[in-house]
């Protein structure tokens, strides 16, 4: 049985009985509700994801950054209703301080840019991967923590800096096997509803609530929207305005409403325009209802969708040009994106693009005798110090035991330090997948 062995201190190990003091109790092996463990086999693939999304960002200049996960709650605390801020997970802290993990890395990316302040020069094109948490009742038996890819580029109020975002994205997909077949973007602006609202006479600090309304679109009764729409101060005639320009799927029936000289078609236009240059265009698609879900988006946003239909979005990601005032900072123009792990998996699995990662080490050595468990660290560290990865065997063990242990770790060479041979300053190789055997001397061991 496992005991905690915490409090009664000292070691209970395989040669000392537990301590009887504690109440001897099975715990519970399982990660907490809506976590996962990494055993090895998931570590690869998700390593594997992972230097996916380090060799893309690396590719487009972006330097790693990383934050606390536990972050002040007061990083996530926006009146503007959003999910995020309803399924924050936090608490009080021993020193009574309101914390949180970190729901997103997108307000600590602001915390430390204001933080560094003048010391950094713009632009600044920064990435990181981090596991971000939501708690959410598992009525619904979803998971509770991710890991998020973001980039993230400051100092940027073009458009440009939105169509390197999505070629970064697009290079990543097309990289694991994805094509414009499987996965497509939906593009907009927010500049779009600014419009429909400014019209109205919604004042600007209406927006990003109304905004996460019209974001639960596809999720709730169109009566419930309107219904929290009208609550928020929108009139009827707004929301039909809202609701027939959320419609517009094409650029130029958005000009035919909105007329042609508005910023939010400027940007669109040249969006588009990019996406031609750098060779994406067959994967957006304009779409007046993507507001996406964060109060803080100020212009263009977008969502990586599977054209199959059947997953959530894969990414999603937009211009947040006033998220730094709202910590008191001075504004930089600001656009990023959040790429999760599980949704990209679950799209692989679907596909069959999932990479065959299995384990490897190039040498496992073992000694025949007890007494040359020396001679075999000193053989293994000699290979070691070459750079090549090797699985000394710590134990007297059979051979049988090693060759079993050898096909499990898919070693590619057996060494064996065998009495004779290492009188002779030899050792036995045997090369695991040919079969072939010899003895080779340790100063030409490589
Ligand atoms: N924001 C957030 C955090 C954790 C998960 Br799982 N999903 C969304």
């Amino acid at each position: 049985s496992i005991t905690d062995g915490g409090t009664s201190g000292g070691r209970s190990g395989a040669l000392s009985p537990a301590p009887v003091t504690e109440e001897l109790q099975k715990i519970d092996v399982n990660p907490p509700k809506g976590t996962r463990d990494f055993p090895p086999e998931d570590m690869r693939l998700r390593n594997w994801l992972f230097n996916n999304f380090r060799e893309v960002s690396r590719m487009y200049g972006f330097e790693e950054v990383d934050y606390p996960v536990l972050e002040s709650e007061a990083l996530f605390i926006r009146k503007a209703g959003e999910e995020i801020r309803d399924q924050l997970y936090c608490f009080e802290d021993r020193g009574n301080r309101r914390v949180a993990l970190r729901p997103e890395l997108t307000p600590s990316l602001a915390r430390l840019v204001i933080q560094k302040g003048k010391s950094l020069s713009l632009p600044l094109k920064w990435f990181a991967i981090g596991q971000c948490w939501r708690y959410e009742r598992m009525t619904r038996g979803r998971r509770r923590e991710h890991y998020q890819w973001n980039m993230d580029i400051l100092g940027v109020s073009e458009v440009t800096a939105e169509a390197e975002l999505l070629s970064s994205i697009v290079t990543f997909l097309k990289r694991v096997g994805i094509t414009a077949s499987d996965v497509g973007f939906k593009v907009s602006s927010r500049k779009v509803l600014q419009d429909v609202l400014k019209c109205y006479g919604i004042p600007e600090n209406m927006f990003g609530k109304v905004c996460i309304i019209i974001d639960k679109i596809e999720k709730i009764p169109l009566d419930e929207m309107k219904k929290e729409l009208k609550v928020v101060g929108v009139s009827e005639d707004a929301i039909e305005e809202l609701l027939q320009v959320l419609s517009i799927k094409s650029l130029s029936k958005l000009e035919e409403v909105l007329g042609g000289g508005g910023e939010a078609l400027s940007d669109l236009k040249q969006l588009f325009s990019l996406a031609e240059k750098f060779g994406y265009s067959d994967w957006i698609q304009f779409d007046a209802s993507i507001v996406r879900g964060l109060a803080y988006y100020t212009g263009i946003v977008f969502e990586g969708f599977d054209r199959g239909g059947k997953l959530r979005a894969i990414c999603g990601g937009g211009r947040y040009d006033h998220l730094l005032s709202t910590f008191g900072g001075e504004d930089i123009p600001a656009c990023g994106f959040g790429f999760g792990d599980a949704v990209i998996v679950e799209l692989l699995k679907e596909k069959k693009l999932l990479p065959e990662l299995n384990a490897e080490v190039e040498n496992i050595v073992c000694a025949l005798d007890p007494d040359l468990q020396g001679a075999a660290s000193t053989v293994a560290t000699i290979l070691r110090d070459k750079g090549q990865t090797v699985d000394l065997v710590l134990e007297n063990k059979p051979l049988k035991w090693v060759f079993k242990r050898a096909t499990r770790i898919n070693a590619r060479r057996l060494i064996l330090v065998g009495t004779s041979e290492w009188q002779r300053g030899m050792v036995g190789v045997k090369d695991l997948s040919s079969g072939e055997q010899c003895e080779v001397k340790l100063e030409e061991l490589n």
